[in-house]
């Protein structure tokens, strides 16, 4: 997988602004991810989580300030700023009626993968995520946690170094839940990989490792490692450290 150079994060969002008409979805919005860091983006429902996923993919374009991908600038120079990055939105993105395989060889040609290496590198992905043995069924059969998983193995085809997750657990039971985040906290250990991980549910915040950055009303109210959120705010728990700064804001 590509490293970053020496000093450029994977994700170097500056200063983002965006608003929908005369609504701001984000208002001076910047923060990095780090190679092999699990960064938990915190935020409610309409907090700007989608729309700050949306700036960093270039799907939309701010209205102020940049995004840099390890050290290309998205608006400069897209090809070089998204050949690291892999997605998975809020909303599944699979072909119901191809198979798992056929989903997965769509998406390496894209990126012009040739058919052997694609077939290796599926078969390795969908290993990964314990999902070899169901490449040939059609994705309409899976479950919502089967499919998540089926959506990861694809967003690491192109082997990124740095992977934006969307809410990828809604939806999902509480057993589903874990086993997709044991998986993505796996791949920071165990494959560098710098992760956004996008999410209102406080419980999926490890308060020990990870980084934690709040979104809420479209700005930025914290942006460090969870236990400086709690010693900050006094907190016992993520939960009591979020709801310390969204009373203070409101
Ligand atoms: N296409 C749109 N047109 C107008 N307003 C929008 C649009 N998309 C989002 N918004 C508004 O922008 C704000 C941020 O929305 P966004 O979807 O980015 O938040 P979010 O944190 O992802 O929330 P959710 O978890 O509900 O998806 C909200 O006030 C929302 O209503």
């Amino acid at each position: 997988m590509p490293a970053s150079p020496p000093g450029l994060a994977p994700l170097d969002l500056q200063g983002l602004r965006y608003a929908y008409g005369r609504r701001a979805a984000l208002d001076g919005v910047g923060f990095r991810v780090e190679p092999g860091r699990f960064t938990a983006l915190l935020g409610p429902n309409g907090a700007g989580k989608s729309t700050l996923f949306a700036l960093a993919t270039g799907l939309l374009v701010p209205q102020a300030g940049r995004v840099l991908l390890h050290g290309h600038d998205l608006a400069a120079e897209p090809g070089k700023a998204l050949a690291g990055l892999g997605v998975v939105f809020q909303q599944p993105t699979l072909d119901l009626d191809l198979t798992v395989a056929q989903n997965l060889r769509y998406f390496a040609s894209l990126h012009g993968i040739g058919r052997t290496e694609a077939a290796r590198r599926i078969e390795a992905e969908l290993e990964r995520v314990e999902m070899a043995d169901r490449a040939g069924e059609t994705v309409r059969r899976l479950n919502g946690g089967h499919r998540r998983r089926v959506e990861i193995a694809r967003a690491l085809l192109h082997r990124p170094s740095l992977l934006l997750l969307d809410e990828p657990t809604v939806g999902l039971d509480r057993k589903a839940r874990l086993a997709l985040i044991a998986h993505v906290r796996s791949l920071c250990r165990d494959r560098g990989l710098a992760v956004l991980w996008a999410t209102h549910l406080i419980d999926e915040i490890d308060p020990a490792a990870d980084r934690v950055v709040v979104l809420h009303r479209g700005r930025l109210l914290a942006d460090c490692e969870a236990p400086e959120l709690l010693a900050a705010a006094g907190a016992s728990s993520v939960a009591e450290a979020f709801d310390s700064l969204t009373r203070e804001e409101e």
